[in-house]
């Protein structure tokens, strides 16, 4: 299991108990198990302060564990709250992030190294447990640190009584690197195949069944360390200028490239930035300038580039439709795109509060090009008219094992148990857009996940619900949207082999393309929709 970038060579470089890096020269004092790598001063008499960086990681820890918080929302404020100095902040960022995706082999680590099961100890000893755990086997901290300053957290944060047990589990955790550990579990375990990788690259078994199949589904069943190992990678922020909202195109790319960003090779108006305060850029305050993954900036352009039947018979503008606008990515990217064109985008969130984000994304976009509407996406017939809307996104809510990488607690969270709601929502909402297209619009059906029964399953059964509805080429608009690198990718040594509905269907991976696991399926309504097929769908009856 590798975290971020600064923890593949552990024995290179170690940090000290700030945290700070610092060359170690070839002195082994400080190697797991030995001796030599402790204090010598006994827990109890040992500092009682913890670390700010370390304090940060823990506060956030417990509101992940305690209150169900997403640590990607809690971090940034808590290290606000904090005043945490550049330094301390990545320090933090590392300790929460890694802790949390390592949660279960570290568990599994920690179960071996504790006497009694882990649900018998207090929640914030095993939060402190798993931080510690992370210190010493995934991070170039010292192990003397590691150990110290986490029984210093425990002293100041929940008492002196669980600072001995810390003391002594931590350093039986600290005998031996990560590597040693999942090897010897898995062994003890009599674990294999799909369940030795979940330890070593700590994810749920149950996903990194689910990653095997999906990739297979794609021509892709030799990737999947690949794979898991991207997901435990800290992913690029990627940055993109709506199109048409400023007087002087492409000005906000440019200052954002000044402070640092990278034009992106792969699409129009896109950048990558690797570093520094997103909120200082010019243009982000206003919405010209956005965060938004190159996955979803593609799948929506490719919706928007997609060609539509040279006459659809319509009226007027383009009607497009965003079912599951919250919180308004796509919906800001999509809207830009139609009001460039004369086209409107009809926004649908049901959640209230979800609503107004979409209303706030939006409001960079001439207010003429959008409107949102507050409710349920399974109601939107009462908005379709008899006309319909040409193009349809649904971004559907799912799992969003797609977006393991940002979402760093997401893999313990979830659970196959979800899959049954998530899919029947899925397929209710599918239905309704499908209800809701003009003759030729063009039906996007995108995920955050690439889950068999969330992606290629669920497009098998559209189309067998109903037959009127072709299933295209998606990749053809994914290349239309993309620039040449990204047209590359689409055809290149990179492009996926897959069979059948997956063949059609295109799914983005952090591994290959950078992105995060987005699935992009295109259906059509054809022009002239067939008695029969009416007939099967229901829309007329006999
Ligand atoms: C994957 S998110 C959409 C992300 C969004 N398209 C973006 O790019 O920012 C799915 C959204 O579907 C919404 N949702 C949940 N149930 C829904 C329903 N019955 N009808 C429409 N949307 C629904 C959720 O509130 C959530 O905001």
């Amino acid at each position: 299991m590798s975290h971020s970038g600064q923890s593949r060579d552990p024995q290179s470089s170690r940090r000290n108990d700030k945290g700070r890096e610092r060359n170690r020269g070839g002195a082994r004092s400080d190697r797991p198990g030995s001796a030599r790598g402790f204090s010598a001063t006994a827990p109890g008499q040992r500092k009682r302060r913890a670390d700010p960086a370390r304090l940060t990681a823990f506060t956030v820890l417990r509101a992940v564990s305690r209150d169900d918080a997403y640590a990607n929302l809690t971090l940034p404020a808590e290290i606000r709250r904090r005043r945490l100095d550049k330094r301390d902040a990545a320090f933090a960022t590392e300790l929460t992030y890694g802790t949390l995706r390592g949660t279960g082999t570290y568990d599994a680590i920690l179960g071996a190294c504790v006497d009694r099961p882990l649900t018998q100890l207090d929640a914030p000893v095993l939060d402190a447990l798993r931080l510690g755990a992370h210190q010493l086997l995934n991070m170039r901290v010292e192990t003397h640190a590691a150990v110290d300053e986490t029984v210093a957290l425990v002293r100041s944060e929940i008492g002196a009584g669980p600072s001995g047990l810390v003391n002594a589990v931590l350093r039986k955790v600290s005998a031996a690197s990560l590597d040693e550990w999942t090897e010897r579990l898995a062994v003890d375990g009599s674990l294999s195949g799909d369940d030795a990788l979940a330890l070593k690259h700590a994810h749920p078994a149950w996903v990194v069944r689910a990653m095997r199949q999906s990739l297979r589904l794609h021509g892709r069943g030799e990737e999947l360390e690949d794979l898991l190992r991207a997901d435990n990678d800290a992913p690029e922020v990627h940055l993109v200028e709506l199109p048409g909202v400023l007087e002087e195109p492409g000005q906000r790319l440019r200052s954002a490239t000044e402070a640092g960003a990278t034009v992106s090779p792969l699409l129009p108006g896109a950048a990558v930035f690797r570093g520094g305060d997103i909120g200082r850029l010019p243009g982000t305050r206003e919405g010209e300038l956005r965060v938004q993954d190159i996955g979803s900036q593609w799948v929506t352009r490719a919706l928007a580039a997609a060609a539509l039947p040279d006459d659809t018979g319509a009226p007027g503008a383009e009607r497009w439709l965003d079912l599951c606008a919250g919180p308004g990515g796509k919906a800001a990217l999509l809207a830009a795109l139609a009001a460039e064109r004369g086209a409107t985008v009809l926004a649908n969130e049901p959640a209230p509060h979800r609503a107004k984000l979409v209303s706030g994304a939006l409001a960079a976009v001439s207010p003429k090009a959008w409107t949102v509407r507050t409710g349920d996406g399974r109601t939107i017939g009462e908005e379709a008219g008899a006309a319909g809307f040409q193009r349809i996104l649904v971004d559907a809510p799912c799992t969003g094992l797609g977006a393991l990488r940002r979402r760093p607690e997401a893999r313990w969270r979830r659970t196959p148990g979800d899959l049954s709601s998530l899919t029947a929502l899925q397929l209710e909402l599918l239905d309704a857009a499908a209800g809701a297209l003009a003759p030729g619009g063009l039906l996007a059906y995108v995920t955050c996940s690439p889950h068999a029964a969330e992606t290629v399953i669920q497009v098998d059964d559209l189309l067998r619900r109903h037959p009127e509805l072709e299933l295209l080429d998606a990749h053809e608009p994914m290349r239309a949207a993309a620039l040449d690198a990204g047209v590359a990718l689409m055809d290149g040594p990179d492009a996926q082999h897959g069979t059948g509905t997956a063949q059609r269907c295109v799914q983005l991976w952090p591994h290959v393309h950078g992105t995060d696991a987005m699935f992009f399926a295109l259906l059509q309504r054809p022009l002239q929709v067939s008695g029969a097929d009416e007939l099967k769908t229901g829309r007329i009856t006999p």
